[in-house]
C-alpha cells in the first residue's frame, strides 16, 4: 500500500517509528509533517494527509496527536474520509471491515510504540467486507452530502 502519515508536534516522537515499522511490512509512506517539534496545530496535518487519502494518491493515511482526537477530528472534515481513532487492535481491524476507514489514527500520549504497531498491522492487514457493510457507508456518504456546501 502507498500511505500518507501525519503527526502534530506530540505525536512527532512515535512517528519514525511508524514509518519504519510500516516499511517493514512492505509498504510505501509518505510524511506529511510536522519536521521539527516545535510546537505546532493538529488540524493542519489532519488536513493535509485526509486531502491526499481523498484525493486517491494514496491508499491510507495515518495520523499521530497526543489523543489521536483532535487530528482524526479535523480528516473526518474532509469529503470522502472515514477517520477512526483506535486504542486497541480489534477497533483498528473491524473499522476496516465493517466501516471501510481510509485513514488510522492514535494518541502517542494513549498508546506506546508497540500498541501502535499492533493497531496499524491490524488496520492494513484487514479489508473491507462489503454486504450489509456497504449500504450502511453509503449512508455515511449521504449524511456527507447533506451536509456540505
Ligand atoms: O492530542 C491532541 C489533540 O487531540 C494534541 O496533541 C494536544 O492537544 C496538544 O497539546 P499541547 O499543545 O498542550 O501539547
Amino acid at each position: 500500500m502507498k500511505l500518507a502519515i501525519g503527526s502534530d508536534h506530540v505525536g512527532i516522537e512515535l512517528k519514525p517509528t511508524i514509518i519504519e515499522y510500516v516499511q517493514l511490512l512492505g509498504h510505501e509512506v509518505e510524511d506529511f509533517g510536522p519536521f521539527s517539534d516545535e510546537r505546532t496545530d493538529y488540524p493542519i496535518y489532519g488536513k493535509k494527509v485526509a486531502e491526499e487519502v481523498a484525493a486517491g494518491h494514496f491508499d491510507g493515511g495515518i495520523l499521530i496527536c497526543g489523543t489521536g482526537v483532535g487530528i482524526s477530528i479535523s480528516a473526518n472534515k474532509v469529503d470522502g474520509i472515514r477517520a477512526v481513532v483506535c486504542s486497541e487492535p480489534y477497533s483498528a481491524k473491524l473499522s476496516k471491515e465493517h466501516n471501510n476507514t481510509n485513514i488510522v489514527a492514535f494518541g502517542s500520549r494513549v498508546v506506546g510504540s508497540e500498541l501502535a504497531k499492533m493497531i496499524v498491522k491490524e488496520w492494513l492487514e484487514a479489508e473491507f467486507e462489503g454486504g450489509r457493510h456497504g449500504k450502511r457507508v453509503e449512508m455515511i456518504a449521504d449524511i456527507e452530502m447533506e451536509y456540505s456546501r
